[in-house]
This record gives structure tokens, C-alpha cells and sequence, in this order.
């Protein structure tokens, strides 16, 4: 039963009553349909460490160095890519049909596929920079490099394409230009780039490519009509190419022109290695789960993710928050936030989400101490202070030392954790600490055999600096993406892919 605790005027939510137990019977069966159709190694629940990378890699020893994160245990299997297209309902709810759509594959095309063709490679380069414009984290440029050096080894040209940051219109510090040195050093040749995704330069530019070369076109969000899926854009956007291959996973939960728009005017429209990788080990992991199942919700980005709360409550059996996405809940509980990060129009489904968790029973956790400070700086004056003694002026940026002991404590019952958002600005060491905390205890947890799913830029960033990414029994190009994956939504730039030849029996 859930019981409210007060932490001087903060309330918070915890549970003693064990997990939901409903699971998901229900779900099982699609599952193990889904490992007999697609041909995959079940993801191994019960292992420590990543098993499930598919062999994609497998013989490829070009392919050798993709990273030290993703490569796993390399067993062979066919090139589909599992996608739920139709997903079950949560548990203790009717089941809906589920249908399971197997994907193509780029595995499926070969020299004589793409020999001479122009790819269209859309990725998730959205990668951490600096402020002198130095990529801090280059997972995700290490885990486009498989489907890259595929297309250019069978002799295709590669027309890359991404977006960085959430740029309004042209901005520097968003230009795709700090990627080319990693990207061609990974890929063993000289990326070429264009400054702009559409247009006469880009032509021009993909006119003179040869086979098995790579250009980079300029961040595609330079235009806002990437973000709204303008039909008349995304056909520019496919004017320079034959076929199309999507490997963005970190962006498979938006449907953009370059995600989803394009696939209307190319064909055939597959999937990479990564994003089918990401694929099969989060639908086994998070579909099924070993139970108790957590997640850790944190970060900046919380109107869009606070709405995903309300489904992990259908999943989960502990909800740990931190980050950015704290101060909302305690601002809807009456509570002082200074000048932390807010989202006022979602103060009202703070409190639903609160009550929601309650009447489900699951530990819905709430940081009891903050770490703040008095500007957003890295040289910010800091102290540590209950939740609900923020004083005005001030700004919550990490969660505290007896935040950090909580969270542990209940993470320590658990079997499957699913991270996504670090606890505060760990890119400040002042503001470091509950992240790191986090991050080792997850690392430790991995070692016992609990499964460790850490998902998005700045959290795998943030596993990477503590150096225990490699500990992890998963590390996802998605944070958005794995968490909506989880939800059981639809991610619409897998949905817009050619399906294998025949659909996956449910
Ligand atoms: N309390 C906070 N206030 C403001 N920003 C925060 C806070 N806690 C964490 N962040 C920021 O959140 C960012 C990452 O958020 P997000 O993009 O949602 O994560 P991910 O990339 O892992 O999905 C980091 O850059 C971090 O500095
Ligand atoms: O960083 C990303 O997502 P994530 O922070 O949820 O991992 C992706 O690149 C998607 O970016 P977006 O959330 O601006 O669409």
C-alpha cells in the first residue's frame, strides 16, 4: 500500500507494497514469437552484459571497431529488424492485437543494391559539444559507423544527414561541421560537407561524389519544416538520393521529414544496424521484464518526457526522479523552486501523475535534498537543502547525498533498470555527484546481474565520464526513443520502413 512521508513540507510517494505483479503474461507470448520469427538470441535477462547485438558485426571485420560499448556477443543472425508496429496494452489491461511487422534490413541490400546509389543515411549525430565546440561524447558517432561502412563497402554513396541540438532557424553552434574530423577518422576516409540539406549546393556536391564516398549535409533542423514534416520538404530532402536508411534511433520517436517525410519519396526505405539493434534488445528487455523493474527519469527535457510518467506507472514497479524534472512535481505540491527549472503548464499533471502512483502502488520517489545554486554556472556558489527550503534566487541542479542513499537503497531491489536523464549537471563537477552516484551504483548493480538499460545523449555521456558505460548491460543511442519504446508507442520513423517480406506473425 502507499504510504505519503512527509520531508518537511515535501510529500513524498513511496510504497512499500511489492511490484505490480501483473507483468506481462499477456505479453509474452508476442514475445517469444517475435525471438523465433526474428531470428534473434533472446536478450539475455539473466546476463550482466549486452548479448544481444545480433551479429550484425558478425564477420565483418571491417566493422570490428564500432565500439567497445555495443559490442557484445556476436552471434549470427538474419537481417530483420524487429519493430512493433501494433504493441500490447499495458499489463492488467485487455490486450489489443498485437501485430509485429518485421522491417527491412540495409543488411538485406547488397553490392548489387548499391552499387553506384545514393543513400540517403539519416543518423543521430546529436552529440554532446563544448563549449569551444569539442565533442565530449562520440557514442553516437561510433554506432552510425557500421551502417556507413556497409553502404561504402558495397560501393554506395552515402548522403548523411542529422540534426544537433534543437537549433530555431541557422545557428553556428549548431552547424554539423565539429563531427567531420571523428567521422572520417572512424570511417577511415575524408568526409566531404555541405553547408546546407536542400539546394542547389547539396546537388551539386552529391553530383561529384564518387562510389563509396560520404557527404555530410548541414544539421537538418536548420529548417523548420524538418520538425513540422512538410511534405514539399521532405521531397527536396529525397531529391539527391536512390534508397533511404534510417539509423536514428535517438530519433525514431519523432516523425520528421527526415525521419518519416522521406520515406514517402524513397524506396526502398530500411533500416540501419543500429537502429535494429536498438530494436531487438529494448523490445525483449522492457517488453517482458525482469521484476522489480525501475526507471530513473532526469534531465532537462521535461514537458516532453513527464508525459511518458504517466505509461511507465503502467510498467513500472519504482519511479525514481531527478533532474530537471523535479521541481515541477514539487512546485504542484505547493513547495518554493526559486529559479529551477519549471514547466508551468504542467504543474496539473504533476499532481495527477502523483495520485496516479499512489492508487497504483508504485514507489514513486521524489530527491528529499538538492543540491542548489545561485547561478547556472560551473564556478555557482552551492549548498545542500531539503527539497522544500529553496530559497528565491536559487536553482536546484543535482539531487542530494540522502537523495542519493534512498534511490540506492531502492534501486537495490531490483532486477531490471531502465536510466534516462542524468540527476543533475553533471557537466559541472559542483553538480556532478548524484549523477555519478547513480551511475555507479547501476555499474555495481550490472555486476550482480540486475540489467542495466542507460538511454540518451547526455546520460550515456554522463556513464562514459564515470568511465562504468562498458558495466552496463545496454547502452542506448535513445533516451526519448528507448522510454517511448517502453510506453509501448509506435516510434513513427520505424513504423515508415519497408516491412521484411512477410509480416511476423503475433
Ligand atoms: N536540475 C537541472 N536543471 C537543469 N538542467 C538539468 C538538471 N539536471 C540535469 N540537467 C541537464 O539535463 C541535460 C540532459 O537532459 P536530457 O536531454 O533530457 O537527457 P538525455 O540526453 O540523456 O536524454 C544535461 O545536459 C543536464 O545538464
Ligand atoms: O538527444 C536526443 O534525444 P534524448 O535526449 O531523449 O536521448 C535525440 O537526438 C532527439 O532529440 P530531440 O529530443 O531534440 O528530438
Amino acid at each position: 500500500m502507499a504510504a505519503t512521508a512527509a520531508i518537511g513540507a515535501a510529500k513524498l510517494i513511496f510504497s512499500s507494497s511489492p511490484a505490480s505483479s501483473s507483468s506481462s503474461s499477456s505479453s509474452s507470448s508476442s514475445s517469444s514469437a517475435s525471438s523465433r520469427v526474428c531470428v534473434r538470441s533472446s536478450p539475455a535477462l539473466a546476463a550482466p552484459r549486452l548479448r544481444s547485438f545480433n551479429g550484425l558485426l558478425a564477420g565483418r571485420k571491417d566493422l570490428g571497431r564500432f565500439s567497445n560499448v555495443f559490442c557484445g556477443e556476436h552471434d549470427l543472425v538474419g537481417n530483420v529488424a524487429a519493430a512493433h508496429v501494433g504493441r500490447r496494452k499495458p499489463a492488467g489491461k485487455a490486450q489489443r492485437g498485437v501485430v509485429r511487422m518485421a522491417k527491412r534490413s540495409v543488411g538485406d541490400l547488397k553490392e548489387a543494391d548499391l552499387k553506384g546509389k545514393r543513400v540517403f543515411v539519416r543518423a543521430d549525430l546529436n552529440v554532446p559539444l563544448n563549449d569551444e565546440l569539442k565533442i565530449t561524447d562520440d557514442t553516437r558517432i561510433r554506432a552510425a559507423v557500421p551502417t556507413i561502412k556497409y553502404l561504402i563497402n558495397n560501393g554506395a554513396k552515402v548522403i548523411l544527414t542529422s540534426h544537433l541540438g534543437r537549433p530555431k532557424g541557422v545557428t553556428e553552434k549548431y552547424r554539423l561541421t565539429p563531427l567531420v574530423p571523428r567521422l572520417s577518422e572512424l570511417l577511415g576516409i575524408q568526409v566531404e560537407k555541405a553547408n546546407d540539406s536542400i539546394g542547389e549546393e547539396v546537388e551539386k556536391k552529391v553530383a561529384a561524389m564518387q562510389n563509396g564516398s560520404v557527404l555530410l549535409l548541414e544539421n537538418v533542423r536548420f529548417y523548420k519544416e524538418e520538425e513540422k514534416n512538410d511534405p514539399e520538404h521532405a521531397k527536396k530532402l529525397a531529391s539527391v538520393a536512390d534508397l533511404y536508411v534510417n539509423d536514428a534511433f535517438g530519433t525514431a520517436h519523432r516523425a520528421h521529414a527526415s525521419t518519416e517525410g522521406v520515406t514517402k519519396f524513397l524506396k526502398p526505405a530500411v533500416a540501419g544496424f543500429l537502429l535494429q539493434k536498438e530494436l531487438d534488445y529494448l523490445d525483449g528487455a522492457v517488453s517482458n521484464p525482469k521484476r522489480p523493474f525501475a526507471a530513473i527519469v532526469g534531465g532537462s527535457k521535461v514537458s516532453s518526457k513527464i508525459g511518458v510518467i504517466e505509461s511507465l506507472l503502467e510498467k513500472v514497479d519504482i519511479l525514481l526522479l531527478g533532474g530537471g524534472m523535479i521541481f515541477t512535481f514539487y512546485k504542484a505540491q505547493g513547495l518554493s523552486v526559486g529559479s529551477s527549472l519549471v514547466e508551468e503548464d504542467k504543474l496539473e499533471l504533476a499532481t495527477t501523475l502523483l495520485e496516479k502512483a499512489k492508487a497504483k502502488g508504485v514507489s514513486l520517489l521524489l530527491p528529499t535534498d538538492v543540491v542548489i545554486a545561485d547561478k547556472f554556472a560551473p564556478d555557482a556558489n552551492s549548498k545542500i537543502v531539503p527539497a522544500s527550503a529553496i530559497p528565491d534566487g536559487w536553482m536546484g541542479l543535482d539531487i542530494g547525498p540522502d537523495s542519493i542513499k534512498t534511490f540506492s537503497e531502492a534501486l537495490d531491489t531490483t532486477k531490471t533498470i531502465i536510466w534516462n536523464g542524468p540527476m543533475g549537471v553533471f557537466e559541472f563537477e559542483k553538480f556532478a555527484a548524484g549523477t555519478e552516484a547513480i551511475a555507479k551504483k547501476l555499474a555495481d548493480l550490472s555486476s550482480k546481474g540486475v540489467i542495466t538499460i542507460i538511454g540518451g545523449g547526455d546520460s550515456v555521456a554522463a556513464v562514459e565520464k564515470v568511465g562504468v558505460a562498458d558495466k552496463m548491460s545496454h547502452i542506448s543511442t535513445g533516451g526519448g526513443a528507448s522510454l517511448e519504446l517502453l510506453e509501448g508507442k509506435v516510434l513513427p520513423g520505424v513504423a515508415a520502413l519497408d516491412e521484411a517480406a512477410a509480416p511476423v506473425p503475433a
